[in-house]
């Protein structure tokens, strides 16, 4: 379960303070799959880094079955970030030059998992996300955008973390492949309880979620959700 608790962040911007994230609090019991829609510009990528322990709250407190992330040390933010989490940013990019399966491979390497494991699971994930056999061992700058973006999710998941954070999933996707990431996220939720944020402008996506938040300048509320309405369509 995520707590997150009247969480503010502000950066100064010459003489002005901005507050991208402004007194922000809500639960997200395991297993949900929640969406964040909001303008460019209205906190979304801000909140996203928080709840990563990516960047630090200028004040509040986000806890993680029950572990205060505030005034934890760094190394042991760390530890929560790669063990706990799931990235799908565009800035983790992933490595260039690497081939798919290495990139899927990497996070499981600093997790100490043996070469053997590693690759079936790799191989595995990447045909998850429809990834063909002859393209995971390709080089990533080898690849289409939207192929990048399934490896990139594969890799989110190499380490079956509690919550995966995902920015815009589906957004470099023609829309079959995107059917296919929403499953798939729907299926982790469900299947494996793992906890979903993801921001998107995709409204098939939004609407699959089981819960929905709106960002207006920092302050976040919650939007109804018609009960699965693109299963029933
Ligand atoms: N490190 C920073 N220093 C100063 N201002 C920042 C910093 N990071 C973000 N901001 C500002 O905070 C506000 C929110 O930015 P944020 O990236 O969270 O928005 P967003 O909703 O993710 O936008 P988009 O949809 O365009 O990605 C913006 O006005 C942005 O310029």
């Amino acid at each position: 379960m995520i707590e997150v608790k009247n969480l503010v962040r502000t950066f100064n911007s010459g003489d002005r303070t901005i507050k991208p994230v402004n007194d922000i609090s809500f639960i997200l019991e395991q297993g949900t799959l929640a969406s964040i829609v909001g303008k460019s510009g209205s906190g979304k990528s801000t909140l996203l880094s928080l709840l990563g322990a990516l960047d630090k709250p200028t004040s509040g407190d986000v806890v993680v079955d029950g572990v205060s992330l505030a005034g934890m040390p760094d190394g042991k933010l760390t530890e929560y970030r790669r063990r706990d989490i799931g990235f799908v940013f565009q800035q983790f990019n992933l490595i260039p030059n690497l081939s798919a399966v290495d990139n899927v491979m990497l996070p499981m390497e600093f997790a100490g998992v043996r070469k053997a494991v590693r690759l079936a699971r790799a191989k595995e994930l990447l045909e998850q996300v429809q990834l063909d056999p002859d393209k995971q061992v390709r080089r990533i700058n080898r690849l289409s955008g939207g192929e990048q973006q399934r490896v990139a999710i594969a890799r989110a998941l190499a380490n079956e973390p509690k919550l995966i954070l995902a920015d815009e999933p589906t957004g470099n996707l023609d829309e079959q492949t995107g059917d296919h990431i929403i499953e798939l996220l729907s299926s982790l939720s469900r299947d494996h309880n793992t906890t979903i944020l993801v921001v998107t402008h995709d409204r098939a996506l939004a609407n699959k979620t089981d819960r929905r938040f709106r960002l207006q300048q920092g302050r976040l509320t919650e939007e109804p959700v018609r009960a699965h309405a693109v299963a029933s369509a």
